[in-house]
């Protein structure tokens, strides 16, 4: 197992950039593909990703591509889709895809056609890929730059996990090895959900007393759901859980809590994604993180709230005072 040494990145957001530089610190030789043809130019000319990630020097020998086979031929492939468009991806790599190639998620959320985890939308469209799980406190800019950060690297099989966390590790960029995949997807979804909740707690100045409840009670909403889903209770309390739950509900840096905060100040969802052309995944994941819950027969208020804001027209004051006047239950998950 390992021997990795050319890294495909499918998707040039802004997650796929930074990760395209963490794998070249790591030694690793790398083809980004990219589905704007703009950013394709900007990375292979100049050297940047004007269009996502801007103000960063890029390593020259980061080479992007428009051709899904070329990114298919690496010896493992970093999935970095926005998650309602990893399938489609995977379809498009599919006909390249070699067979026991690893294929490692990196996208955040829940398709909400079919309230899937990422790893069965890859798994329907790529059979063959061998599949592993890369979340935690990562904000983009923060991991291109280099500053010190620390990820979960899920994988049900330790060999290949290990693989990987030597590929990619780097004194900078640190990954911890998980064997539950399932824990480590759903911590990543559901933060997204919970960080617009806290955005708008700031945003409607209702005190840092309200958000550190908000966290606590949304990571025992994130945790329910991974356990009922499988996963475990101690991957919550690591870094894609707990861990991006702290950092995504409490910065300014997130899309999805700075567009809770527009919302708790007034502003309206068109509004606000209308002055954006990033990927605000917790906007897509509320929906599905319901619809997935509900299956489970999981009760989470919180998300609950945000889901009938978000796409069902409720009144934020009306969803918040329905919150605080649920009936006093005692505190375990
Ligand atoms: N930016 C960050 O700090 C981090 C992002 N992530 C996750 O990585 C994933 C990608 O996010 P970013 O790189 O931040 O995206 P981004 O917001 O920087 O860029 C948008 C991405 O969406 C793609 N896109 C837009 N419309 C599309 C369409 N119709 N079909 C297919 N692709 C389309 C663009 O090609 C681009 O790759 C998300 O799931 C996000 O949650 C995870 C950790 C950190
Ligand atoms: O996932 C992230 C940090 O871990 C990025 O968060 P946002 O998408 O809210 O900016």
């Amino acid at each position: 197992m390992g021997g990795f040494k050319r890294i495909g990145v499918m998707g040039g957001g802004a997650w796929g950039t930074a990760l395209a530089l963490t794998a070249r610190r790591a030694g690793l030789s790398v083809t980004l593909w990219a589905r704007e043809p703009e950013v394709v130019d900007s990375v292979n000319n100049r050297r940047t990703n004007d269009l996502f990630l801007p103000g960063v020097a890029l390593d020259g020998d980061i080479h992007a591509t428009a051709d899904q086979a070329e990114a298919a031929s690496a010896d493992a492939v970093l999935l970095v889709t926005p998650a309602q468009h990893l399938r489609a991806g995977c379809r498009a790599l599919a006909p390249f895809w070699r067979p026991g190639t690893p294929a490692v998620i990196c996208s955040k959320g829940i398709e909400l056609s079919t309230y899937a985890l990422m790893e069965r939308v890859v798994t329907e469209e790529l059979p063959e890929a061998t599949v592993a799980v890369l979340s935690g406190p990562t904000f983009a800019i923060e991991v291109a730059r280099g500053l010190p950060t620390a990820v979960t690297l899920a994988c049900a099989d330790p060999g290949l996990g290990q693989a990987l966390v030597e590929a990619l590790g780097t004194p900078s960029f640190r990954p911890y090895l998980s064997d539950d995949p399932v824990g480590a997807q759903i911590g990543g979804a559901v933060k997204n959900v919970l960080a617009i909740a806290c955005g708008i707690v700031e945003g409607r100045g209702l005190g840092d007393n309200a958000r550190a409840a908000l966290i606590t009670r949304g990571l025992a909403e994130m945790t329910r759901l991974a356990m009922a889903q499988g996963g475990r209770r101690e991957t919550l309390m690591g870094l894609s859980g707990l861990g991006d739950l702290i950092l995504t509900a409490s910065s300014t840096q997130s899309r999805n809590y700075s567009l809770g905060f527009a919302l708790g100040q007034g502003q309206t969802l068109q509004q606000i994604l209308g002055g954006r052309h990033s990927v605000t995944e917790g906007v897509h994941s509320a929906a599905a993180v319901l619809g997935m819950a509900a299956t489970a027969g999981i009760e989470m208020p919180i998300c609950a709230a945000i889901d009938a804001v978000l796409n069902h027209g409720a009144d934020l004051d009306g969803a918040i005072r329905a919150l605080l006047a649920r009936p006093f239950r005692s505190e375990g998950v």
